[in-house]
């Protein structure tokens, strides 16, 4: 897949604090790069670096088919994580501004404004003033300047957030939708669940620096240890003695067996021990969620490197 954006070693400090640390990815035409880490953990600083709006102290950030140092605005689609429009504007003439800024043709982007909005379900709103619209309302009408143009690089700045979940689904639908007609897209986010169902690749920073990247696959093969949820009374010391179990979780008769990486599963079913009640037994793998408060509490080191990437199906 052909490589859109390269952040190599990128570093950000200020009044001597390390913000960001050897950040380094790459993002894909077609592929939706996820950063996720916990507030503060620099993905704003790092989006902010990639747009000019700041300059790294180290590193550098290329646009390819363009020359180092360029930022090629015109084909670039950016949801920053500051909201805002001007207030009086009406909605049809801030989306059409934003387009003309692009230098994209007018009744091209009126025509997909439109039919933007009623995907939105804005329909009707073309002619309200931005200030008569709710938060997430205004939000679409934000995320429709960001992508008017066709840009080949989209990147949104926590998409997510402050939107219902009907909203949210939409917005989700739509990322995928464009990356399927082969828009890179990089979003950052700490709302896992989301990013878990559209991201190929994530990329997760903790205090600055570089915890986890990889494949969804990868991450999850390598950090996404099984679970065992039991439903029955039983002893929370019996499970403990469970072997490959790392920890257990109990609320009322429902227990989580931890287990520990490489287990295997047909084995590890044989040696559950005669004495406890089992009702119901389930396994999976911890989410991505899990993984993420194992890194950001530290119960897991993360530090894991993977190359290489995953089709879209
Ligand atoms: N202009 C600035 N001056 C000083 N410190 C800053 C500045 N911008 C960001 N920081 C600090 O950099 C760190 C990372 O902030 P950043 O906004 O990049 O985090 P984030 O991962 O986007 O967090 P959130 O999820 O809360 O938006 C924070 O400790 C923040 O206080």
């Amino acid at each position: 897949m052909q490589t859109i954006l390269t952040v190599e070693g990128l570093g950000k400090t200020f009044k001597h604090n390390r913000i960001i640390q050897d950040i380094s990815f790459e993002v894909r035409k077609g592929e939706i790069m996820a950063i996720l880490g916990p507030n503060g953990a620099g993905k704003s600083t790092t989006i902010r670096n990639i747009m000019g709006i700041m300059y790294p102290d180290e590193g550098f950030v290329k646009f390819h088919h363009h020359p180092l140092g360029e930022i090629p605005r015109h084909t670039i689609g950016y949801l920053p994580e500051e909201r805002g429009l001007y207030k009086n504007v009406k909605v049809m003439e801030m989306i059409l501004y934003l387009a003309e800024l692009k230098d994209y043709p007018l009744r091209k982007a009126r025509r997909r404004a439109l039919e933007y909005l009623e995907k939105f379900k804005l329909e009707g709103k073309e002619k309200a003033s931005i200030e008569e619209l709710s938060k997430g309302m205004g939000q679409k009408v934000q995320f429709i300047g960001a992508v008017i143009h066709e840009p080949d690089l989209l990147i949104l700045d926590e998409p997510f957030s402050g939107l219902d979940p009907v909203s949210q689904e939409v917005f989700k639908q739509e990322i995928t939708e464009l990356a399927d007609q082969g828009t890179a897209i990089l979003l950052s986010s700490h709302q896992m669940n989301m990013v878990e169902e559209v991201c190929d690749r994530l990329f997760m920073i903790h205090q600055g620096t570089k915890v986890i990247d990889g494949t969804l696959e990868e991450v999850k093969n390598k950090y996404a240890n099984f679970k065992c949820t039991v439903k029955g009374r039983n002893d929370a010391a019996l499970l403990e003695q469970v072997p490959s179990v790392q920890r257990v979780e109990t609320n009322g008769d429902t227990s989580i067996l931890y287990l520990a990486q490489d287990v295997h599963i047909p084995s590890w079913l044989k040696r559950l021990p005669d004495e406890m009640n089992v009702s119901e037994l389930t396994i999976d793998r911890i989410s991505l969620h899990e993984i993420f408060i194992d890194v950001a509490t530290g119960r897991h080191a993360g530090n894991g490197t993977f190359e290489g990437g995953r089709e879209r199906g």
